[in-house]
């Protein structure tokens, strides 16, 4: 047994300390309010032999609540009648104590009186015991309730752990997820994320009615420019194509991949083809507006891209090869004619 008086100091232990304690080795703790040097001294000898209980007491009332946040017991012995002050409005304080509101209180009483009982009760006692109790029952009862209070902390830890390691696995999941869906290049979709996303976008088409635009690009004289610059400065270049048609899509559905190798794809739902053309311009327009020198370009000075662009109707049937495949021609034939230009399907 170990045991304090209210002459020491402690801070009130923060709830996150709290589960700190309660993943740690439990000791029962008692702390007894009690102004009556007497009460004291018979709790002290009832549990000086037991090994495994902390014996703390304080014996002013108005400093009951800052102790008991202090020491955090296992169960609070708490006299019913102190000077100046009523034990239960002391039971009821610690009700209200985040610290301390499931913390078991047996209330020591010298009554037997039932009202009195009931009033602890209501009050948020836990147990009631007469003063003239044998102290085998009160170590019975100081255990029996200090037992079940760190069940209650220890279960509260293990749910406090588990919403953690949820939360954790979530996260980890929701990156896992963003990263197959990612190219590790350029940081915009894959191309397994533009397959799965043409998918559902034609089967969405399908549904509403509605027009599907698809636009395909390559960086024009690419290989003369790794001949030129490097590989390092290429794998910038398509760092920042990248960047600039992403940024070209404004609308929430619209999706930019890396397609391969030195190739971009735009997936436009619910988009006809005006709509696609206007926007393979301005994404071409920005492209050659980044400004990357490409002295060897056979198309400008500096980096420019060709663009094909077509648009489906997939309610009236066909498939997404049928449009990849018109795509592709119109982008073949903007490489054709000079590049650095869109070529939009009629
Ligand atoms: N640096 C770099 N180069 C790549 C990457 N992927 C593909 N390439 C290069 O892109 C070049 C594409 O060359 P080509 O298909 O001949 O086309 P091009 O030189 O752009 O010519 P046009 O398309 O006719 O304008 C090849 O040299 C590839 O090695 C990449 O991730 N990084």
């Amino acid at each position: 047994m170990s045991t304090s008086g209210p002459e020491h100091s402690h801070q009130p232990a923060t709830p996150s300390q709290r589960s700190d304690i309660a993943a740690q080795e439990y000791r029962f703790s008692v702390l007894l309010i009690d102004d009556q040097l007497v009460v004291q001294e018979k709790v002290r000898r009832a549990v000086r032999s037991e090994t495994d209980i902390d014996f703390h007491f304080c014996s002013k009332a108005a400093d009951a609540l800052a102790k008991a946040e202090a020491c955090q017991p296992t169960v609070i012995l708490q006299d019913l009648v102190m000077p100046d002050t009523d034990g239960l409005d002391l039971v009821r304080q610690y009700r209200s104590s985040a610290l301390l509101a499931n913390v078991p209180v047996i209330v020591l009483s010298s009554t037997d009186e039932p009202l009195i009982k009931k009033d602890a009760f209501l009050a948020g006692a836990n147990d009631y015991v007469v003063k003239s109790y044998d102290t085998i029952e009160l170590v019975a009862r100081i255990r029996y309730h200090s037992r079940s209070y760190i069940n209650l902390l220890q279960r509260d830890a293990a749910y406090a752990a588990l919403h953690e390691s949820q939360k954790q696995l979530e996260a980890s999941n929701a990156e896992l997820k963003r990263l197959t869906h990612t190219d590790g290049l350029t940081g915009i979709a894959n191309r397994r994320y533009f397959d799965d996303y043409m998918k559902q976008e034609w089967l969405r088409a399908q549904r509403d009615k509605t027009p599907l635009s698809l636009l395909l690009m390559d960086v024009d004289c690419f290989k003369l420019y790794n001949d030129t610059y490097g590989h390092v400065a290429g794998d910038d270049v398509l760092r920042r194509v990248g960047a600039a048609i992403a940024a070209g899509g404004a609308r929430p559905a619209d999706l930019a991949a890396r397609y391969g190798g030195e190739e971009f794809a735009v997936i436009l739902p619910a988009t006809d083809a005006a709509g696609a053309k206007e926007l393979a311009e301005k994404i071409c327009r920005a492209v050659a507006g980044l400004g990357i020198a490409h002295t060897t370009s056979k198309a400008a000075y500096h980096v420019t891209i060709s663009v094909g662009a077509a648009t489906a109707y997939p309610v009236q049937g066909g498939d997404i090869v049928g449009l990849i495949k018109r795509v592709d021609d119109c982008l073949y034939s903007a490489k054709q004619s000079g590049r650095n230009r869109v070529s939009a399907a009629e």
